[in-house]
This record gives C-alpha cells, structure tokens and sequence, in this order.
C-alpha cells in the first residue's frame, strides 16, 4: 500500500497566499507587490522598522484592504469575507487592553463578540493554553508584560482560528517571559496551526520560527530557512573602519591578504571591507602584532539593521 501525504500547500488548508499585494497610504507605499506563502506551522516576519510589517499582518487579518492585489486564507478572499475572519487570531503590537478588567473578562469579552455557542468554555480553554488560569481573575492592570501579551493570545485565540497573527509579541519582555511566549507559540504551530510573527530581531525569529520572511522597505527581500538567511547575513562584505599608529603599514600588510577586499586610507583612518568576515577578524590582530603596528579602534561601519536588510535585496549573480 503507498500512503500519500499531501502537502498543506497542495490543498491550500490553513494556507494564507498574498499575490502582488501593495498597500500605500497616500504617498507612502507601505508595502510594495509582495508575493508571499504562509502554511502551517511557525513562521518569522522579519524586518526593520517601518518594513510594512504591521501593515502586511492587518492585510492578512482582514482588518486592511490592500491597494492591489490580493489576500486568501484557504483559497478564499480575506477582506469583507465574515466566514474567514472565524479562522483569523491577531494579537496587535499596541497593549489594546483593559486595565481595570480582569483576565477572564477581557477573553470572556472577546468570546462574546465573537457570538460563540458557550463563551465562557471557550475563555476556560483559552486561558488555560496560555497558562493563565491561575491569574485569570486578577485585574490586567497587575499583570507583567509577558502576562498582559499571553492575555493577549488567549483572547486572539478565544475562537479557535487556523490563523494567528502576531506583531512583535516579545518586545518589550523580560528574557523569561519571552522563553515562555516563545514555547508557546512553537507549541501552537506543532498542533498545526499558520503562526505568523513579526520581529526586528533575528535571534528571536530563528529561536521560534522555521521559515523567516524578510521585508525590507516595502518589499519581500527574502524567504527561507533561517539558516540560509543567516548564512546570507554573516557572509555578505563586512566593512569597517580602523585607526592605528601606523595605518599606511597596516593597510600594505592587510591588501596582500584575499579575505581583505577594497583597503583605502582616509582622513579618519582606514576602511578595509572585509570578504571573509570570520579570516578578516583573526587576520587583523595577526597583521597588526607581526607588522608591530598598534590597534587604537576597529570598529563596523554598516552594522544597523537597515544595511544588513539592505544586503539582503541586493541582487546576486
Ligand atoms: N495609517 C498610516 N498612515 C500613513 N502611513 C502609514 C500608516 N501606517 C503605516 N504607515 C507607514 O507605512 C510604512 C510601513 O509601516 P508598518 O507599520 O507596516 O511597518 P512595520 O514594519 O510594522 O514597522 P514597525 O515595526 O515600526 O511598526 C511606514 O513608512 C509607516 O510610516
């Protein structure tokens, strides 16, 4: 006997698909033609800052109309479709809740408004995959960080949606509180359910998350394994900047070296563009003790985000 196994892609269940979807808000192109494929399991939204991710996130959830293009969750149309928003969860970036209401209000609320058969049910099991059973009847004003973003989930998850969407859920947590959220939300993709998260940081998004999308001013730069996404990262050029008591020395002695790309020498030292970024890190201390010229800074000069993003749209030959 064969047994197929019939990918989640093929039958599209569960499977959010963005075709050429932009989004401008007057001037602003917020996002830019993206073509994208969420399915089950965890997925990382990666970016820096103003990449479109939100925007990306609210066109997913139903609460945006993209610009252009088009938005399906299984298939079918996002926006204006009442059936599909049962399967959507978002859990916004902004706090969005009560304080004076306590945990078991806030997601007994949200069952409500969902208008679901047995709400107080649904918030018992709700709160209770988020662990907060416990606390569920303290007010949401005395709850840490990490406690108010589980609240959160639970009341995004109170209807037991496919989908669940979530912008930057660990910022702002202390290292516990994320292990935690992050166990979670692995936990939740494991049973089968689309996990989408947006974040800033890498080291969080490959902690969590198996496939990383990368956005980048608008536009889907890139889309993988977080491991080739971080290969790509690491092993773009490096260029940094170094002042010593000798720079003309150093700079004869770091050329002659291939992990050293371009050397020049300029008013505030040298800027040596490093093509082999782990080679240029031991070659620089060795050059500078066999040259006996002494090291007073090195420093990167394209470290921010927004230039290691920026590589990563390049296109590669
Ligand atoms: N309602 C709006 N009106 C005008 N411009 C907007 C609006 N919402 C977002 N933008 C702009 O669209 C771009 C993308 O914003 P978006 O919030 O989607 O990015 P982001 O990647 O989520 O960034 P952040 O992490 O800072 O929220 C930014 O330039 C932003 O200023």
């Amino acid at each position: 006997m064969t047994v197929t196994t019939v990918p989640a892609v093929a039958t599209r269940e569960g499977v959010v698909e963005l075709t050429r979807v932009s989004r401008w808000y007057g001037n602003v192109v917020a996002v830019n033609d993206v073509t994208m494929t969420i399915g089950p399991g965890v997925t990382g939204l990666l970016g820096p800052n103003g990449a479109g991710k939100s925007t990306l996130l609210h066109i997913m959830a139903g609460f945006l109309a993209p610009s252009n293009g088009t938005a399906t969750l299984t298939g079918q149309p996002i926006w204006r479709n009442h059936g599909i928003y049962r399967q959507i969860g978002l859990v916004p970036e902004r706090e969005g809740v009560y304080g004076f209401l306590t945990g078991w209000q806030f997601v007994l609320s949200a069952a409500r408004l969902h208008r679901l058969p047995d709400p107080a049910g649904a918030a018992t099991r709700a709160l209770d995959l988020v662990e907060m059973t416990d606390a569920k009847d303290r007010r949401i004003e005395t709850y840490s960080k990490g406690m108010r973003q589980r609240v959160k989930v639970a009341a995004a998850l109170v209807h037991d949606p496919q989908v669940l969407l979530l912008d930057e859920p660990f910022n702002g947590m202390d290292p516990r509180q994320r292990l935690h959220l992050m166990e979670l939300v692995r936990r939740m993709g494991a049973e089968g359910r689309t996990i989408l998260f947006s974040s800033h940081i890498l080291e969080e998004v490959e902690r969590v998350a198996e496939q990383i999308e990368v956005m980048v001013a608008g536009r889907h730069a890139a889309s993988g394994d977080y491991r080739e996404i971080r290969r790509r990262m690491t092993d773009r050029p490096h260029l940094f900047r170094v002042r010593s008591s000798d720079d003309r020395r150093l700079a004869a002695a770091l050329i002659a070296d291939p992990s050293s790309g371009a050397v020049s020498l300029t008013e505030n030292g040298l800027e040596v563009q490093a093509l082999d970024f782990a080679r240029f890190t031991r070659l620089l201390p060795r050059v500078a003790r066999d040259t006996g010229v002494r090291l007073w800074q090195v420093s990167p000069t394209d470290e921010d985000l927004e230039s290691v993003f920026s590589y990563l749209i390049q296109p590669r030959a």
